[in-house]
């Protein structure tokens, strides 16, 4: 998660979620608290209708193409009149933040500094100013926040800043400013407004970590997801993939329509419960306490990322209000269930007397956790139920968000479709998936890739500067919060031929595994740097499992009558109002092994199965754009 926090599908709320506020739960300002979602997205590219995947006669599915096409200039057209007519109204800002810099190499401290700088803003005359977006809270109403933010990404470059009252945020859309931030120059940044959304659900686990803890929890936590690891999972997917494929089995004999974003939730759900620590939350077949427990503490997180008042700090409040001891107690569980998995694991590993070494792994509970207990990590108690409970949430939503966006797309392109089962037949046959597949299923890879690139989980990744620094041209001052939009990047035309069309030929079959690196930072799905997602492997395999699995038993549509497919998001994007999918068994597919190159290889030193990197392959045009220019 993305930032994967979120956060925020909860199966049993779709509908809630269709009316929850649009902004991301990171910005907690009040300046943001009068933005509402009208619920329904107008970006047409993702409204679906029960049309498509071939169901209705063509002319139908076109005439819907053409109809999208239209709002969606519409929709356009009316937000650059609203940019035209000043209603976000270019100004200019910018600090002295080179001779700053310089300073501060030379060991002066920030305090100063920021006494120095009070008086030496006129000085910055010189130097280049960020455009500014002057916002108003009703542009970015009844949207997910960062389609605004694509706009004013097109009207303003890679990089503004847009301003509420008195907040201000940086925006970034350019790739090598990207770079500089998350890979060039990370130290300069933390995770800001993030990290104290989290706390509350969080702590201090890796994702909102930041600093010395940091890196201790990355070197202790990165050498568990080895490669002997990672191929122990592709069992599990698959075990837990064939117990959806059992439900969709039950539907599909009943007739009945299947919403496919909670199963997704649920999938992942089980998934990364026995991959972290061992548990079997069973929640494709139960509703037991835990399951609840933990979609209510989603669901807090993303209520207190769009609340207008941190009720929750009032002290008196957490006592009194119904809700909030719900929520306690929830958390409670979700401890009290992680001391006692840790306390278990714990006897274990000192029954076992573990020979540690680099791809150690106990055969019957390969999870991280175990994996951790046995290096001897030394941690307290407290720190590890941080570190699992980021890496729940971190593995969960944000994997359920791509299986649910691939199988949208897939929806709407028949074609696709067809040409993916097609090499799931060649490949699987009828069998499970194992790791030597992982590399023969290169079409299913680059469907994944590509749904990753229009979907990307988050769509934003948050930072704030932790000292002055240049970004692009633009000197910047500590204390910037910055939002680095992997949607704009991901969807920007001046980077990508066709960047809002679903086109997994874009990337070739037989090229590299496309990453931030091989992509020069256009396309960054894991994030990038040292605080690149480490389960990007995992979750790669994990999508692959499952779609294969999926697409080989059953075809999908989308249901006819279901409600349009519009977009909502926390951290990851959700669906408005769910996806239901009508499911209907395939026969049996013919049995056709073939297919021999490697698309992924085993990193380097971390251990951690991950995307080679080398030369950029065809995928972003080759033209970069720049700030810097
Ligand atoms: C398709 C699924 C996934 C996507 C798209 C994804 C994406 C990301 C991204 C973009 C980041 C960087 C965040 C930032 O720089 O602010 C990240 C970080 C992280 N991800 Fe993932 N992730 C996925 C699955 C997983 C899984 C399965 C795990 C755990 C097994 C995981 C654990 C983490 C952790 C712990 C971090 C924080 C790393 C750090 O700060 O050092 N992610 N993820």
């Amino acid at each position: 998660m993305a930032a994967n926090i979120s956060l925020l599908n909860v199966p049993s709320s779709s509908s809630v979620r269709a009316h929850k506020l649009q902004i991301p739960p990171f910005i907690t300002s009040s300046s943001f608290s009068a933005i509402q979602n009208g619920g329904k997205c107008k970006f047409s590219s993702v409204l679906a209708c029960a049309s498509s995947n071939g169901r209705k006669p063509e002319s139908v599915d076109t005439g819907v193409k053409k109809a999208e096409k239209i709002l969606e200039q519409k929709r356009r057209a009316e937000l650059s009149a609203r940019i035209a007519s000043g209603e976000f109204t270019v100004q200019q800002s910018g600090f002295p933040s080179v001779l700053r810099n310089g300073l501060s190499k030379l060991g002066i401290s920030n305090e100063i500094l920021d006494f120095l700088f009070k008086w030496a803003v006129d000085l910055d005359k010189d130097y280049p100013k960020i455009p500014e977006a002057k916002g108003k809270i009703s542009a970015i109403r009844s949207e997910p926040f960062f389609i605004p933010l694509y706009e004013l990404y097109l009207t303003y470059g890679g990089i503004f800043r847009l301003t509420f009252g008195p907040k201000s945020f940086l925006i970034v859309s350019d790739p090598s400013i990207a770079k500089h931030i998350l890979k060039d120059n990370p130290k300069a940044y933390s995770k800001g407004i993030l990290a104290e959304i989290l706390e509350f659900v969080m702590g201090k686990g890796l994702i909102p970590a930041d600093g010395e803890l940091w890196r201790v929890r990355r070197r202790a936590i990165v050498p568990s997801l080895h490669q002997k690891y990672v191929s122990a999972m592709i069992s599990l997917f698959g075990e837990a993939t064939d117990r959806l494929c059992k439900k969709l089995d039950a539907a599909s004999f009943d007739g009945q329509d299947v919403e496919m974003e909670s199963l997704f939730s649920r999938l992942t759900l089980d998934i990364i419960g026995k991959a972290v620590f061992n548990y079997d939350f069973d929640s494709l077949t139960n509703d037991t306490g835990i399951v609840e427990a933990v979609y209510t503490v989603l669901r807090e997180a993303e209520d207190r990322s769009v609340a207008p008042i941190p009720i929750w700090e009032i002290p008196i409040w957490k006592d009194i209000s119904p809700h909030q001891k719900k929520v306690a107690a929830a958390l409670k569980l979700i401890n009290d269930t992680l001391d006692g998995l840790i306390a278990i694991c714990k006897r274990m590993v000192d029954e076992e007397d573990p020979q540690f070494h680099v791809e150690y792994m106990n055969e019957q509970d390969p999870s991280i956790l175990h994996f951790l207990l046995a290096s001897g990590d030394d941690v307290s108690s407290k720190q590890l139920r941080d570190d699992l409970m980021t890496m729940l949430i971190a593995g969960h939503e944000t994997s359920a968000a791509v299986l649910t966006w691939t199988f949208y797309l897939l929806s709407k392109e028949p074609i696709v479709m067809s040409k993916l089962q097609n090499e799931v037949d060649c490949v699987l046959g009828d069998r499970f998936p194992t790791i030597e597949d992982m590399k023969k299923l290169k079409y299913t890879t680059r469907v994944i890739n590509e749904s990753l690139r229009l979907y990307p989980q988050p769509p934003v990744l948050i930072r704030r500067s932790l000292e002055g620094d240049m970004l692009g041209k633009y000197p910047i001052e500590r204390g910037e919060d910055i939002f680095i939009s992997i949607w704009n990047l991901h969807r920007s035309p001046n980077l990508w031929d066709d960047s809002d069309k679903f086109i997994p030929d874009r990337w070739p079959i037989d090229g590299l595994n496309p990453n931030e690196t091989n992509q020069n930072f256009c396309y960054l799905p894991f994030g990038g740097g040292p605080r690149k997602c480490l389960g990007d492997m995992f979750a790669s395999f994990e999508a692959i499992v499952a779609v294969s699995m999926l697409v080989q038993r059953f075809n999908f549509q989308v249901a006819l009558g279901a409600p349009p497919v519009g977009m909502t998001t926390g951290a990851t994007i959700h669906t408005t109002e769910g996806l239901r999918m009508t499911v209907t068994r395939r026969t049996r597919p013919p049995i056709m092994p073939k297919l021999e190159k490697t698309m992924f290889e085993v990193d380097d030193e971390s251990g951690k199965g991950s995307a080679p990197e080398g030369e950029p392959q065809l995928g972003p045009k080759s033209e970069v754009s720049s700030a810097n220019s």
